[in-house]
């Protein structure tokens, strides 16, 4: 016998791969993931060890075995309550730890949260194959619709496969995976990068493995289009390896897979891969837990209104369910899943489209659920208050240069996104850039094409805090304000020393303004209630100046200081205001429940200090 992968000896022994690695890594034996080779003796030795925990056969981790029969009515009773479609096939009723017997009352530890289906988003180059590949797997694993249906487009749809079902989006290209990454939000857990076998990488390939780095969301390389005669997979590997991503077969990690969307080779790979790398993510969510999901599209149909897709990552959703995305809400009146089904609930990793919303919310959107109207009514007054704060604070508070770019003693990176006429200009500008690092400041180079800027480089930039320096190519208006609006640094240089001038300032970090704390006021605390929602608040009186919400405040107790942090809430009787002056009385909220009667507050602010 020779050398076996890792995750064929898993299956062959029935355990999971991640127990397979537990065992390696106990063993003391190395591998670069599932897909790694090991020696026949190191095999030997494995089964030895399940032999003698006796799990060989069984999925069941060794430590769950003796609690087996008791652990069965909790793994009942935390079953998701998924009608749609299914729960995910790897779901862990045999995760489930002796412990979750005795705590099932308390809140779920992980081993107790089932699995959830991975959510993938394909990018690439144009013209590469992404919405052909997308196309293959729907046609060969979304189940049928009933006859006469018209499944139609709602951004996402779901796969059963062999190892459980995969979620796809399938607005393929990266601008859809960065207009959600720029909201904050994170829904694929897994991207495709797919490149095509005779065209090798592409300025966009580069772009789209950027952004799946940036976004640190593990990757998988689809080489597409093998059937072609001139397909050049070796080719299409080495030139990975440029960019650092080594190939498995080249002894890296990056699992790499030819594939073709016109004939179907190598996609059920692909799909095993996906599932592989799933498993290894330990995906999790709880189907009890408060719902939380993100908008993947929406649009207004004109027979039947406002239609949002929404991807659920946590809890359930169910027909009649309040949501709120951002400062709107809605009533769910309908709700289909992505096969266009009426369904009445959805569960963790179910992309549904929504019928409730009156205004079409953006891609990228948080949506969070209420309890019933008033509830989501008061979400959203809340939410307006807090981006007049935000607004404000803007405004006054400006953050501090630690804040802003950690404790300047540590090491810092120097985000950099790098734009130039021609390659010889970016390779060029690449050397410069590597012999300028710091011990302290390391440079990354998210990304460095030919071209002037995009609207994807913004967007990247923004999620990643990076400067964008374009030599000899200009940013079209439209992309230049966008950075503006962002508040993104797109800078444009003619000579290559003004550009290097702009990354050593960036290195010392000397841009940034100085700030220092400026006094707002004193208060005396004269009783403490005890708030249900918001903890113990500082009934006070404030003897001089003035207090604002989201000052900074120091407690002091006879000569002791005894905290120091934020006024996060300021109330004048029932209402959250944001300033109170000198002479009159309201409620203090700190982040810190500690606070007695007797203790003074002071309160102060950071400032920028202009240079003379
Ligand atoms: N021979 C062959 N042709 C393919 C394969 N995959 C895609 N194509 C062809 O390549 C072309 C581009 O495919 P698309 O799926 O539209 O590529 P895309 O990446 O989605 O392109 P954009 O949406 O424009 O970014 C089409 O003519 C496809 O028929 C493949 O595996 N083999």
């Amino acid at each position: 016998m020779s050398k076996v992968r890792i995750y064929t000896l898993a299956k062959d022994l029935g355990v999971e791969n991640q127990r397979m690695l537990e065992i390696l890594d106990g063993l003391g034996v190395s591998y670069k993931s599932v897909s790694s080779t090991i020696e026949e003796e190191t095999v030997d030795l494995i089964k030895q060890i399940l032999a003698e925990e006796g799990t060989e056969g069984t999925e069941t981790a060794p430590e769950a075995v003796a609690a087996e029969a008791e652990a069965a009515p909790a793994v009942a009773a935390t079953a998701p309550v998924v009608s749609a479609p299914e729960a995910p096939a790897t779901a862990g009723s045999d995760d489930v730890a002796p412990v979750a017997v005795a705590a099932e009352a308390a809140a779920p530890a992980t081993a107790e949260i089932p699995h959830r289906a991975p959510v993938v988003t394909i990018m690439g180059h144009v013209d590469h194959g992404k919405t052909s590949l997308l196309d293959y797997i729907r046609k060969t694993k979304v189940a049928a619709k009933e006859a006469g249906g018209i499944t139609q487009h709602v951004g996402a749809f779901e796969a059963q496969t062999s190892k459980g079902r995969i979620v796809f989006i399938d607005t393929p290209g990266h601008e859809a995976f960065t207009t959600i990454r720029a909201r904050g939000a994170n829904v694929a857990d897994i991207a495709i990068i797919v490149i095509a076998a005779d065209d090798s990488l592409m300025p966009q390939t580069r772009e789209a493995i950027a952004h799946a780095q940036a976004a640190k969301v593990p990757m998988i390389i689809a080489i597409n289009k093998v059937d072609l005669p001139q397909a050049d997979p070796d080719r299409v590997k080495t030139d990975l390896t440029q960019l650092n991503l080594v190939p498995e077969e080249y002894g890296g990690d990056l699992v790499v897979v030819p594939v073709s969307a016109k004939t179907g080779e190598g996609v059920e790979e692909l799909l095993e891969y996906i599932s592989l790398t799933a498993e290894l993510e330990d995906l999790r969510a709880d189907p009890k837990a408060a719902f939380g999901g993100v908008v993947i599209e929406g649009r207004v149909d004109r027979q039947q209104g406002v239609l949002t897709t929404v991807m659920v990552q946590e809890g359930t959703l169910h027909v009649g369910d309040f949501l709120v995305v951002g400062e709107n809400y809605g009533k769910i009146k309908a709700m289909n899943d992505s096969n266009g089904a009426r369904i009445k609930e959805a569960g963790p990793s179910t992309p549904v489209q929504i019928l409730g919303f009156s205004d079409v919310p953006n891609s990228g959107e948080k949506v969070a659920s209420a309890k019933n109207e008033h509830a989501a009514r008061e979400v959203v007054a809340s939410r307006q208050s807090d981006r007049r704060d935000i607004e404000d604070a803007r405004v006054q508070r400006r953050k501090t240069l630690e804040e802003m770019m950690g404790p300047l003693s540590e090491d810092r990176t120097v985000n950099l996104i790098v734009r130039a006429d021609s390659q010889g200009s970016v390779e060029a500008i690449q050397g410069i850039l590597a012999r300028r690092e710091t011990d302290n400041v390391k440079l990354n180079v998210m990304l460095a094409g030919i071209g002037a800027p995009t609207e994807g480089d913004v967007l990247l930039a923004s999620t990643a805090e990076a400067t964008i320096l374009c030599f000899s190519v200009t940013a079209p208006a439209g992309v230049k304000k966008i950075a503006d609006n962002k508040g993104i640094d797109l800078k444009s240089y003619k000579i290559i020393y003004e550009m290097i001038d702009e990354v050593d300032r960036l290195i010392k970090g000397n841009l940034e303004p100085v700030f220092e704390e400026k006094y707002l006021g004193r208060a005396e605390v004269r009783m403490v209630i005890r708030h249900p929602k918001n903890g113990n608040i500082a009934g006070s009186y404030i003897t001089d100046g003035s207090f604002k919400r989201n000052a900074k405040a120091k407690v002091t107790r006879g000569k002791e200081t005894v905290y120091e942090g934020t006024i996060v809430g300021l109330k004048r009787f029932k209402d959250d205001v944001r300033e109170v002056k000198n002479g009159f009385e309201c409620g203090v909220n700190l982040d810190w429940e500690g606070v007695m009667e007797g203790d003074i507050i002071e309160a102060s602010e950071m400032v920028e200090v202009i240079p003379a």
